[in-house]
């Protein structure tokens, strides 16, 4: 790491939000640094001497700073609901140049694009409400020292001329304002269409791999998952299997009961048959009322068992269709295990293989070719 890297890292740590903060601020210092010098040398430039004001003045201006830098730095502010410290830090500046403005005699006219640059920090995280809370309070600040001064040394802060100023400002500082309030609304705009494109994207997501009636993984995401399966089993050599399950007679529910009634069953087979399986087994509508389910690192005879314990359950449900006598199913199911290097279709077609065994059997079993 280069030296100058190692400096940025000390002065600004390396957490990315803490130090967007501290650059920020650094840029607040370095420009405190600059307005004091400026000051001083004006009032070298007039032929006078610093007094102890202007000293004090300069303490309290790069104290404050290094003050907002340390509580920054320090995680301090991190307990705040705005870590950097924007409103304070403006407001801060903003009386440090309303007292430069009393000193800066001749010259305190280069208070007013400092003003402005005060500001403009804040257009990219004050609140509207904010920027104009601000807004007043350095249009306050300004009138009670231009008035002062204008009382007090009439000669170098002729009151026509301060009026003159104050009248500026009461245009450019609500100009700011609004200004900033836009930018404001801009930016909750932007984020608030950020939060909707996450959403639709969550949305879209769960479309693409869930099946919309029982909520299960859909044809494509089990079709993800297997291939996964399969890469890991390759590597780190156990063994998988994959069971597919039929609804037995399901024509007859519809036909009897109606296709909503269908549906409603097709559902709470799906909870029921979660419920059944190992919280790594994954079950998966594979189309219509086919479910296929994918037993990772298990070994065929334990996956018979699991499908079997899976049937009986499933056989003495009692599924509520809203009719005066609850409907029950059964189902038949092929459950075969991958083995090693062979594609997944052929896996498959053996345990379609198996279920159609099962049904040729007198359905409401389980077909293993163990
Ligand atoms: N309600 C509902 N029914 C569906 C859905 N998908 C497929 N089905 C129905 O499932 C039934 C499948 O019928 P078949 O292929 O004849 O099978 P089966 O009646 O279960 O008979 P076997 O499989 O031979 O035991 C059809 O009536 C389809 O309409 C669905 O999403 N909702």
């Amino acid at each position: 790491m280069s030296h100058l890297r190692r400096l940025g890292t000390l002065w600004l740590g390396t957490d990315a939000n803490q130090r967007l903060r501290l650059r920020q601020t650094s840029l607040a210092m370095l420009l405190m640094v600059v307005s004091v010098s400026v000051l001083h040398f004006a009032v070298e430039l007039a032929g006078g001497r610093a007094d102890a004001l202007l000293w004090v003045w300069s303490v309290f201006s790069l104290g404050g700073m290094v003050a907002f830098y340390t509580a920054i730095r320090s995680g301090w502010s991190l307990r705040l609901d705005d870590p950097s410290m924007t409103r304070e830090q403006i407001a801060f500046a903003l009386t440090s140049a309303a007292l430069g403005y009393a000193q800066a005699g001749p010259l305190r006219g280069a208070c007013f694009p400092v003003l402005n640059l005060i500001l403009m920090f804040g257009m990219f995280q004050l609140r509207a409400s904010h920027a104009y809370g601000l807004c007043m309070f350095a249009l306050a600040l300004f009138g009670g020292v231009m008035t002062t001064m204008a009382v007090r040394q009439p000669a170098a802060y002729p009151p026509a001329v301060e009026m003159g100023h104050f009248l500026m400002l009461a245009f450019m500082l609500p100009a700011v304002a609004v200004l900033t309030a836009r930018l404001s609304r801009i930016r909750r705009r932007l984020s608030h269409q950020r939060a909707e494109l996450a959403r639709a994207l969550t949305q879209l997501q769960a479309i693409a791999t869930r099946d919309e009636l029982t909520g299960l993984p859909n044809r494509r995401q089990m079709q993800a998952l297997m291939d996964q399966e399969q890469l890991r089993s390759e590597r780190h050599g156990h063994d998988f299997c994959i069971a597919i399950i039929d609804f037995d007679h399901f024509k007859h529910v519809n036909d009897t009961h109606g296709h909503a009634a269908g549906d409603t069953v097709l559902r709470a087979f799906a909870q029921a048959g979660q419920a059944a399986l190992r919280a790594s087994d994954v079950l998966a509508r594979w189309g219509g009322e086919e479910f296929l389910v994918l037993l990772p690192e298990t070994p065929l005879p334990l996956a018979g068992a699991g499908m079997e314990r899976l049937r009986q359950q499933v056989a003495a449900l009692r599924i509520d269709i809203g009719a005066p006598q609850p409907v029950s199913i059964t189902v038949s199911i092929g459950v075969t295990g991958h083995r090693p290097g062979e594609p997944l279709a052929e896996a498959l077609e053996r345990a379609d293989r198996l279920l159609y065994q099962a049904k040729s059997d007198g359905r409401d079993r389980v077909c293993s070719d163990a």
